[in-house]
């Protein structure tokens, strides 16, 4: 009689557990693919990554780090990474399939979202954050790029690449500059609120359809961040508590970011945000 520590063991999967549909996209070290589980017929995503390049990158520990975490959390706005498998040249990632696609997509499309989809994407966020940040967990990689939609249009953080287990503070340098806080660009120790910056960050970009400090050149955006030189163009469609918010997260000193349970509490998410995600 096994043990009742034992987990149950994990099983081995192999490419010839899954029937490979359409192409979904591709990424700097491979593509994902639809899939489907022959037994069960569960619709998955397989992300293919060439072993090549992750050793190319010596990007192994990243990558093994990025397995670990992403499948041991589970939250609804947190894509679930079932299991992984590996062959000669690839490793197989086998995630949940978001039908929605990619969120940035869906802002390119009209420019910026609603302030019904803003804050409800920023709660969901939110909600994710708390939960990851309780399982000392920093994603610090929060970017359009890296959400993607459910087929109710739930929000789901996926691509844990750049995440890291902390329980102290961090210095890795990563992530595209414009949505990096002062502390990660100055490439000076940071922790949690880093993704509370990035959450300031979203919430510009998803009511305006571009970051704060955006600028033509890295080193422009470098600056600007530096200076929290943030100005809010004058539009009806952008509420004074949004802008409140905003500000209180954009904050230079990273110890007076709005928490994340502020954000939850705050008068521009409870009147705007729906409370079940989808929108
Ligand atoms: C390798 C790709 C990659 C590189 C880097 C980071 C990430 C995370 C976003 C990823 N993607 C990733 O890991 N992904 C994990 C995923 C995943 C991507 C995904 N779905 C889609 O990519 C997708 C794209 C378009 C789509 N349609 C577009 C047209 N519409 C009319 C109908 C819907 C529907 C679904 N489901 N799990």
């Amino acid at each position: 009689m096994p043990s009742q520590t034992e987990k149950k063991p994990q099983k081995q999967w192999s490419l010839q557990d899954f029937e490979i549909g359409k192409p979904l996209g591709k990424g700097r070290f491979g593509r994902v693919y639809l899939a489907r589980e022959t037994k069960s017929k569960y619709i998955v995503a397989l992300k293919v990554i060439f072993k090549e390049q992750i050793e190319k990158y010596r990007l192994h520990h990243q990558l093994r780090r990025e397995m670990e975490i992403q499948t041991s959390l589970r939250h609804p706005n947190v894509l679930r990474l079932f299991g992984w498998f590996h062959d000669a040249e690839r490793i197989y990632l086998i995630l949940e399939y978001a039908h929605g696609g990619e969120l940035y997509k869906e802002l390119r499309k009209t420019g910026y979202l609603t302030k019904k989809q803003a804050a409800t994407y920023i709660l969901s966020l939110t909600q994710a954050l708390t939960y990851c940040h309780e399982k000392h967990v920093i994603h610090r990689d929060i970017k359009p790029e890296n959400l993607l939609l459910d087929h109710e249009g739930r929000l789901k953080i996926a691509d844990f690449g750049w995440s890291v287990q902390s329980r102290s503070k961090r210095h890795t340098m990563c992530g595209t500059l414009d949505y990096l806080a002062p502390e990660m660009v100055e490439n000076k120790a940071h922790d949690y609120a880093v993704d509370n910056w990035t959450l300031g960050i979203l919430c510009y970009e998803f009511l305006y359809g571009a970051p704060p400090f955006e600028a033509e050149s890295q080193s422009d955006t470098f600056r600007r961040i530096m200076k929290v030189d943030l100005s809010f163009p004058s539009t009806p469609y952008v509420s004074a508590e949004a802008k409140d918010l905003i500000s209180r997260l954009l904050v230079k000193d990273s110890s007076k970011r709005l928490s994340l349970q502020k954000i939850i509490e705050h008068p521009w998410i409870i009147k705007n945000a729906d409370p079940t995600g989808t929108c």
